[in-house]
């Protein structure tokens, strides 16, 4: 096969969910060397077409082409034997294990006499699959758990290539499914330069993100899936963010997505004040008040501090020296649960695992957080919870059946739509946000950023880790910059003065 043929033919592929449609009739076509976007809204069905291509799930009815032969893998052994492999927005390589181990997981007899494994010769060929992803700098003896996120994922990239070779296949077909959403802007860069390297040697990358400037960055052709169907088809060098939000949502972008006219200036009065604030090993001397209204947005790459600074103020671990005081209190932490009885609430960013009930329907998931304030007497009105899951389903748009649905069934970007919604509607007076929008929508996104404002307007403070620079500087009245453990930037941040990104990023660096 050369380069530029086709690799694969999806055609007319369905897939119901106890007579759910998730996908129906969709097509798509992958040259080798090609570099495909698929986007779509949360629940368009992103998710379920790559499961079909992995072999985890079986399409209800279609067909698709691999090199030329029917391809329908029963399970992902079955699907990397044919060259296509995954990799996972929750990674799945075992940390604790070297990168080695990960890469021949399973395949361990490959290496093996009489029982006993032949290391050295298991890392020399890990090597070599390292260096095919321009990983020479990788030692396969080093653990996983010791890696960046960023690396690990080419790691993953090594392991699918180095099946697709060990199966002789030429080309693999690799499928990244939110990719970046774990990743510094460096490590993006990086990402994006070995995926462009794969291309260059023939092989396919399927890139599904919401990020849409990333897909418009690094794609060679974007396909829009909106309501389980294929609703547009775009080589990338023609193709502009609006028209790819309008396939996507069924309508034009209309509001500017921070929309600075709605921002106002925070209250005078201070709600939380951290005073040099230090957790052992991490962060020091961090200092800042927040006042009643403001949004207080903080920048900083991965281990700047500011993530760790979050569980602080939220009582998940415990200051090793400093102050911290709420409302003119000084308070000292040590469980979630004395911060959330002083009215401070936290978006965990690992949304599926900390934030929501998978068991749980979407009502009782939103009711959880506010069920004392909501009962009356002791007694909770059912109506009135499905009246307020119904309120936020429709404004987050929240795809799913019913209010009844069983959060475990929503598509991922969904199942953080609810865990959102129960925060939010628990009434706090501080809010810390961490990446509210990752993973969600574009349509979303647009509504998230609208509550927020509305939140602050209503008089909650709020603690922004944006997901990008644009999102954190848009929203918030305030940025503070973090590098290594150190307040390094403080910016005023008023609608009609915003700081420049540059500026924030020498503070970062
Ligand atoms: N195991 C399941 N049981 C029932 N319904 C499911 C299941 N998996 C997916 N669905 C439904 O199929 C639809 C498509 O989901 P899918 O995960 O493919 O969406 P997606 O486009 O990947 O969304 P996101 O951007 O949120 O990840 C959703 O409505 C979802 O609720």
């Amino acid at each position: 096969m050369k380069s530029g043929d086709i690799l694969l033919q999806v055609r007319q592929i369905s897939k119901n969910f106890s007579g759910n449609p998730a996908l129906k009739s969709v097509n798509m076509t992958v040259h080798s060397g090609e570099i495909i976007g698929l986007v779509g809204e949360n629940g368009a069905g992103k998710s379920t077409l790559l499961k079909i291509l992995m072999g985890v799930q079986p399409p209800s009815s279609g067909e698709m082409i691999l090199a030329g032969a029917p391809y329908a893998p029963r399970n992902p052994r079955e699907a990397n034997e044919r060259g296509v492999g995954m990799v996972f927005q929750e990674q799945s390589l075992i940390t604790n294990l070297t990168v080695g181990q990960n890469m021949f997981f399973g395949d361990e007899k490959m290496f093996s006499t009489l029982g006993m494994i032949n290391y050295r010769k298991m890392y020399e060929q890990a090597a070599k699959s390292l260096a095919e992803v321009g990983l020479d700098s990788v030692r396969p003896e080093k653990y996983v758990r010791e890696l960046n996120f960023a690396t690990r994922q080419m790691v993953e990239i090594a392991k699918v290539i180095n099946k697709a070779n060990s199966a002789n296949v030429e080309h693999a077909l690799i499928l990244l499914d939110e990719p970046t959403s774990v990743l510094n802007e460096q490590e993006v860069e990086l990402l994006y330069s070995q995926v462009r390297n794969l291309a260059s040697r023939g092989h396919s990358v399927i890139f599904v993100s919401h990020r849409l400037d990333e897909v418009l960055t690094l794609t060679d052709r974007i396909y829009v899936f909106r309501d389980a169907e294929n609703a547009g088809e775009f080589v990338t060098a023609e193709c502009r963010e609006e028209m790819l939000y309008e396939a996507m949502v069924g309508r034009a972008t209309t509001s500017e997505y921070y929309d600075l006219e709605h921002q106002r200036a925070p209250e005078d009065d201070v709600v939380l004040e951290a005073e040099n604030l230090h957790l052992f090993g991490v962060f020091k001397d961090v200092s800042f008040q927040l006042h009643r209204g403001e949004i207080l947005g903080i920048c900083g790459v991965v281990g700047s501090g500011k993530e760790e600074l979050c569980s602080v103020l939220c009582g998940d671990e415990c200051a090793t020296d400093g102050r911290m005081s709420v409302k003119g209190r000084v308070v000292r932490y040590r469980q979630p649960a004395s911060a959330l009885s002083d009215g401070i609430t936290m978006i965990p960013q690992e949304r599926n695992a900390e934030g929501v009930f998978g068991m749980l329907d979407i009502t009782d998931n939103i009711a959880a957080s506010s069920l004392e304030k909501r009962a009356r007497a002791g007694f909770l009105s059912g109506k009135k919870l499905v009246a307020l899951a119904r309120e936020w389903i429709e404004r987050l748009r929240i795809r799913t059946p019913g209010p009844k649905t069983p959060v475990s069934s929503l598509s991922g970007g969904n199942a953080q739509k609810v865990v959102f919604a129960k925060m939010l509607s628990s009434d706090s007076d501080v809010v810390l946000l961490n990446h509210p929008t990752r993973g969600v929508d574009v349509g979303a996104k647009v509504e998230i950023y609208g509550i927020i404002r509305e939140m602050a307007q209503r008089g909650c403070s709020v603690i922004l880790l944006g997901d990008t620079l644009d999102e954190c500087i848009g929203l918030s009245n305030r940025v503070l910059v973090m590098k290594d453990g150190l307040i390094t930037g403080e910016f005023d941040a008023p609608a009609e003065h915003k700081p420049e990104h540059l500026d924030i990023i020498q503070c970062m660096m």
